[in-house]
């Protein structure tokens, strides 16, 4: 037997290694992904600083939907929202230190913490050079890479002290913007031959006018750009301990492990395209759509065309619509809800209401489609989620589609920093370890020569 022909055995294998029937999970009263028969999560933990709310739990009834709140450290992120829109002001960093501090900042104490993250923006020399020379075309694995790098880089890398937890954490925040930008330009400058720009970060600037400067330099971005994209950061900064890379954080910081190999195994899970990278996703398929869809106003071609999306007819097979469904939301998530009035009034702008008037009919119509083709089958409500409108609104602010995610990650470290935060500090802590049921056949061993 020669080697591929053992790696197509081995493959061949999984079919049988890996099935399990799904009757069992019900017999032994195992939730499947941690998720109790009417959808809702299987309690796990306790925490202080996000509250995700989809429903209502009645007694001896029914879970009841609602209308998704979104709550950081007690306060309704709607409220955060309005109050900088209103206010006209750069509202990401208050955020972070509501999440960090678990209370809101005193202009005092926000001016101290502005200067704090933009002294802590750049990276080392000799960090900033290994990380241009990371190979490869997917940011949020480079971002992973090159948060090991900084594990090299720190002396206190394995100290978790409260306090060094947090120094950790301001320097993350501060340089996770600056890493995507530097692996953005040198993915451009490696395999699309375009120059390589190397910008310092500027002091004096947010978070967001500060990314959009360091990958797009001075004078390539608006006023408009950088609130839309701060409000975006906003957003995303947290959602709760039972999201998968919120929980990766929990779980791998209750072995006690290292802030970067924490932060880099959260990385790997916001990436995929069920959790952070649908906003990639979204785009991709809306492209498609685009071109499948003659009349984009004609109802029953698009509900066709999604019937044939769901089953795994058409598309990339899936069967899936991306941007649609939530472990929690039902009726609406609040974000996405905030992302679709923002990515109109910037269509609008921009000139592409029609392409926002299509996205907006493709949320209506997918949800329609899901819930007939599902029938009686599925007893819960959809709505779009976080990620249906995100990729829109950065495409129309100009931002390629490779820094969609990152700009996720760039938004969540500061709600993975703040659990890790308190994973490792309540009274109660143990280390996270459920239970497997083994439910395959006892075998005896053969020896070699008996096989
Ligand atoms: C930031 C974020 O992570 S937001 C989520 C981003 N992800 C996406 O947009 C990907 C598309 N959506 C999905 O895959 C799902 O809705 C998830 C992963 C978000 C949640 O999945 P679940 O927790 O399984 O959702 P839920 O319990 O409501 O699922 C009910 C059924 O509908 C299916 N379903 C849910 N959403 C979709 C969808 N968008 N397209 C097709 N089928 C779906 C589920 O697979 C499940 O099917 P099953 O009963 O045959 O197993
Ligand atoms: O809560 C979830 O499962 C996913 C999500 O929306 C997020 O992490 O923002």
């Amino acid at each position: 037997m020669n080697t591929d022909e053992l790696i197509q055995k081995l493959t061949e294998s999984i079919k049988v290694t890996s099935h399990i029937d799904t009757e069992l999970f019900t017999k032994y009263n195992v939730k499947r992904g941690l998720r109790n028969e009417d959808h809702s999560g299987v309690l796990v933990g306790l925490t202080t600083i996000g509250d995700v709310v989809g429903y209502e739990r009645q007694e001896g009834a029914a879970l009841k939907a609602i209308p998704g709140k979104l709550i950081y450290r007690g306060i309704d992120v709607e409220e955060i929202a309005t109050s900088i829109d209103q206010e006209k002001r750069f509202g990401f960093e208050e955020t972070v230190f509501l999440l960090l501090a678990g209370y809101l900042p005193s202009p005092d104490e926000l001016k101290t913490f502005n200067t704090l993250i933009s002294e802590q923006r750049s990276i080392e020399e000799l960090s900033k050079f290994s990380i241009l020379q990371l190979q490869g075309h997917d940011i949020m694995n480079i971002l992973a890479r090159s948060v090991m790098i900084m594990y090299t880089f720190d002396d206190n890398a394995d100290d978790i002290s409260p306090e060094n937890l947090m120094k950790q954490a301001v320097s993350l925040i501060a340089k996770f913007p600056t890493i995507i930008a530097y692996a953005y330009h040198s993915m451009r400058h490696n395999y699309h031959g375009q120059t390589l720009a190397i910008r310092h970060p500027k002091d004096n600037l947010s978070i967001a006018e500060n990314f959009l400067y360091m990958l797009k330099g001075q004078d390539h971005y608006t006023e408009l750009d950088a609130r839309v994209l701060d409000m975006a950061l906003v957003l995303h900064a947290e959602h709760g301990g039972g999201n998968n890379s919120t929980f990766t954080i929990r779980v791998t910081s209750s072995s006690g492990t290292d802030t970067y190999s924490s932060v880099a195994a959260a990385i790997g899970s916001l990436k995929g395209p069920l959790h952070g990278g649908a906003n990639l996703q979204v785009m991709d398929m809306f492209n498609h759509l685009k071109g499948a869809i003659h009349n984009w106003s004609d109802e029953q071609e698009i509900k066709s065309y999604l019937l044939k999306i769901l089953k795994k007819e058409v598309y990339n097979r899936k069967g899936l619509i991306y941007g649609i469904g939530h472990a929690v939301y039902t009726i609406s998530d609040p974000r996405a809800v905030i992302l679709r009035d923002m990515a109109r009034d910037l269509a609008h702008e921009k000139g592409r209401d029609q392409e926002f008037e299509f996205l907006e009919l493709l949320e209506k119509l997918a949800i329609e489609t899901f819930m007939e083709f599902k029938g009686l089958n599925v007893n819960k409500q959809v709505c779009a989620n976080v990620d249906f409108y995100s990729g829109f609104v950065y495409e129309m602010i100009g931002l390629p589609r490779e820094v969609f995610t990152p700009i996720f990650a760039m938004a969540r470290i500061a709600g993975w920093m703040a659990h890790r935060i308190e994973e490792l500090n309540f009274e109660s802590k143990r280390i996270i370890r459920p239970a497997y049921k083994n439910v395959s056949d006892r075998k005896q061993y053969l020896p070699l020569n008996k096989r």
